[in-house]
């Protein structure tokens, strides 16, 4: 049978907790109601379940059930908000404001209303991958409708200062978006103490099922409205029609629930450990965090190998599921922008390894994984001419290499 790798590519996604998928299994068989049909008990049962969820994730961010849009995940929360924010708000004006490190639901959707008319203004980050409070401050016009900063990043952990820049946003008359998928969850996330006016996340993030997301809109001072842009039954206060996926909307609160009642024990555990592979690889010579150190996820590493070839090194790390900053384990071609973004060069951002932990990861896979990539990097340093240069002290910037 095949072996698999120890799967440390929680970023991408989690597995499914065990008792979520408890929870969901009665919503697939026993309660199938509709969620909109109001003149028979099993659709009562349906909206009751639903309701209940939406109960177990406002507790965990902290905001009224009402306020919650369910979706289909994190990709349809970030376009429901900034394309229906920018149609519901052209009135006042079609100004938005983003950064470089976004995830592409993000960017892509800056890009798209950009061809509708929209002016979007990217802000870079600086080598902690942190936005500048004051050029935020400057990039503000009067037309700027809508500043959209996630909350942690998804290659880095990078946690950005999300309360000062809600404040910077609320002072110039404009909303304040985050992507929450990544710290949802993990870190305690407060929508009415940090300021966020809208808010996307997704279960498949915290151990819930994939396909099922959810955008916060906030109702008070100020009321938020998006337009919507699934049109049909009316569905979540108009704002996204289509059924609702009780099961997954199920195993969604559910895994709310337990992150509520888990996330500190959780993060406090995992960032031990993570901190002790970091510690760890950072042993091998020549070896970078990226992201900040300070701000960051607990259960998140990014660290270059420079002097290490991208595909060498994640051939050399096989018995690992782990991303890589580099290009041949994506469809692109660049190696990753959020990397570059911080200022590495191609080569430092192609030779980088993200780790995510998960509550599920034990300390015998964190050990294992420590020796598997000390063993491929002091490997493939071996087979380096760079790496042969640099260790008899050659300025490889200094060489002048020849054309062909
Ligand atoms: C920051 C961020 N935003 C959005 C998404 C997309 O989420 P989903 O897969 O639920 O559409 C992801 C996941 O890849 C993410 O990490
Ligand atoms: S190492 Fe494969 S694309 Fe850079």
């Amino acid at each position: 049978m095949l072996k698999l790798p120890i799967y440390l590519d929680n970023n991408a996604t989690t597995p499914l907790d065990p008792r979520v998928l408890d929870a969901m299994i009665p919503f697939f068989t026993e309660v199938y109601g509709n969620a909109a049909s109001r003149n028979h008990p099993f659709g009562w049962a349906a909206e009751e379940a639903v309701d209940y969820a939406r109960e177990q994730i406002a507790q965990l961010i902290h905001c009224d059930p009402k306020e919650i849009i369910f979706t289909s995940g994190a990709t349809e929360s970030d376009n429901l908000a900034i394309k229906g924010v920018f149609e519901m708000y052209a009135q006042k004006g079609n100004h938005v404001i983003t950064a470089t490190t976004e995830h592409k639901a993000v960017l892509d959707t800056c890009k798209h209303i950009e061809k509708l008319g929209g002016r979007v203004t990217y802000l870079p980050v600086n080598e902690q991958g942190l936005i500048s409070l004051e050029e935020l401050e400057a990039a503000m016009t009067p037309e700027t409708i809508l500043v959209t900063i996630m909350y942690g990043n998804n290659e880095t952990g990078t946690i950005q200062p999300i309360q000062e820049i809600a404040k910077i946003a609320h002072k110039h008359g404009a909303l304040f978006m985050t992507d929450g998928t990544q710290a949802v969850g993990k870190i305690p996330v407060d929508v009415i103490a940090d300021g966020i006016d809208l808010m996307a996340f997704t279960a498949h993030k915290m151990y819930g099922p994939k396909g099922v997301g959810a955008l916060y809109v906030r109702r008070k001072s100020p009321r938020v409205k998006v337009t919507a842009q699934m049109d049909g039954g009316g569905h979540e206060r108009g704002m996204r029609s289509g059924t609702l996926n009780v099961p997954g909307i199920v195993g969604f609160g559910k895994a709310c629930e337990l992150a509520r009642l888990e996330m500190a024990q959780d993060a406090e555990r995992l960032s031990k450990l993570r901190d002790h592979l970091e510690k760890e690889l950072l042993t091998l010579e020549e070896s970078y965090v990226n992201g900040s150190v300070e701000r960051r996820l607990p259960h998140v590493a990014n660290i270059s190998f420079k002097y290490v070839e991208g595909e060498g090194l994640m051939m050399g790390v096989k018995d690992l599921a782990v991303s890589s900053g580099s290009a041949c384990t994506s469809a692109s071609l660049e190696p990753s922008y959020v990397l570059k973004a911080l200022g590495l060069s191609d080569d430092l951002a192609h030779s980088s390894l993200r780790f995510g932990l998960s509550r599920f990861t034990t300390d015998e896979q964190i050990e294992y994984a420590i020796g598997h990539v000390k063993e491929a990097v002091t490997k493939l340093r071996e087979m380096s001419p760079l790496w042969e240069m640099h260790k008899e002290g050659i300025d490889l910037n200094s060489i002048e290499w020849a054309e062909h």
